[in-house]
């Protein structure tokens, strides 16, 4: 079992923020929110903060994390356990700090982007949501 938290970033617009996961990682190429893997002993919420200030060079707080849904999914060597939450605060602006490209996408033009089997069952909730 691997828990990754994940945040959708929305903007004044209501876009949300897409990262390409880069070459040389698994599913290099798609489309993911962002966030990763919770480290032992850390919550959900603080892995997002530390992650988001990793990749993207942004700040937010727990208090800006709402929980919104989440995805379980059964890949072939490990079975994902994902939190996702919305975030509309924060504060800097969303630079790749990795390599990865990034897209600010509205809600109804989510499915253009090749996203990971998991995050499938969650368009329509966030598009019905936003
Ligand atoms: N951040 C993020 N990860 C996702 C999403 N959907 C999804 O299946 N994942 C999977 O959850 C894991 C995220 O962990 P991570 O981002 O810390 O992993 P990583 O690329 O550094 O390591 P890895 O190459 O071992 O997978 C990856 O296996 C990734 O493919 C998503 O929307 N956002």
């Amino acid at each position: 079992m691997v828990l990754v938290a994940a945040v959708a970033l929305i903007d004044t617009d209501g876009r949300i923020l897409l990262a390409q996961r880069p070459e040389g990682k698994s599913m290099a190429g798609l489309w993911e929110f962002p966030g990763g893997k919770v480290e032992p002993g850390e919550s959900p919420e603080a892995a997002l903060i530390r992650e988001l200030a990793e990749e993207l060079a942004i700040d937010t707080e727990q208090s800006c994390l709402a929980p919104l849904s989440f995805a379980s999914h059964a890949y072939a060597d490990f079975h994902l356990l994902m939190p996702l939450f919305a975030c509309r605060r924060w504060h800097g602006i969303p630079r790749p700090q990795e390599g990865q490209r990034l897209a600010w996408v509205r809600a109804q033009d989510l499915r253009r982007y090749e996203m990971p089997p998991a995050d499938l069952p969650l368009i329509p909730m966030i598009q019905s949501w936003l």
